[in-house]
């Protein structure tokens, strides 16, 4: 699948979130993270944010919850207008029923594991998955490095995808990097966030185009 970038506003600069929106016209979403200093230890913003996000850009928003209890508050964030939805799997106690109800609410429904999270034990829930984001950091932060660890889970990830039919996208999320992308493109993602490389860059557009070019030199 083509190469699709989506820059974490986690590095973005919080009082002025529209402007960042802007700024990168050539991402493909904005990728949104929801802490809830339970699940992980910091806080970032919530429903009212997504809210007004939503109206001020028209990129679609993918909401990455790291959050307690998904199952109460991932339906909520879809139907605020996210376009892709993502659960941890460590977190949620009804992962089918949440998956179900972000897809009825019109958004693509995604599963997350921590760097430490086999993915086969998931493999019954792919028929529910729009997408598979790995953690290639520990949850929490941004600005932390790539954990080379995660690549081999990658590869098992985009196995498994294929022999669901390949219709899955695998992110990666986490210390991604104009080097780090090719080595996660090479094993099989698709889907790449990145919020340091992009937010932290003088120019945001153009470390889009870089990151896009280098993913897809690599995927070959
Ligand atoms: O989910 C996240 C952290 O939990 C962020 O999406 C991720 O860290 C992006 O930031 P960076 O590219 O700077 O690592
Ligand atoms: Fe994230």
């Amino acid at each position: 699948m083509a190469v699709q970038i989506s820059p974490s506003i986690l590095a973005a600069d919080f009082a002025r979130l529209a402007d960042e929106a802007a700024a990168v016209p050539n991402a493909d979403w904005l990728h949104v993270d929801v802490m809830d200093y339970h699940f992980v230890p910091n806080l970032t913003l919530g429903l009212p944010v997504v809210e007004a996000l939503r109206k001020a850009t028209a990129t679609p928003l993918d909401c990455h919850l790291m959050i307690a209890d998904p199952d109460r508050w991932a339906p909520q964030y879809a139907e605020a207008g996210a376009g892709s939805v993502t659960i941890h799997a460590e977190a949620a106690k009804a992962p089918v029923r949440t998956l179900r109800e972000i897809r009825a609410q019109g958004a693509r429904a995604g599963l997350a594991l921590n760097p430490a999270t086999a993915v086969e034990p998931y493999e019954d829930l792919l028929p529910e998955l729009d997408m598979l984001l790995l953690m290639t950091v520990e949850p929490g932060f941004g600005g932390q490095k790539f954990l080379d660890m995660v690549l081999p889970k990658v590869r098992r990830a985009r196995e498994l995808v294929r022999r669901h039919g390949g219709r899955i996208w695998v992110q990666v999320d986490g210390g991604v990097d104009a080097e780090t992308i090719g080595r996660c493109a090479e094993a099989g993602a698709d889907v790449f966030v990145a919020g340091s490389a992009v937010y932290g860059a003088s120019d945001p557009g153009a470390a889009i185009d870089e990151l896009r070019a280098a993913a897809t030199r690599a995927q070959g």
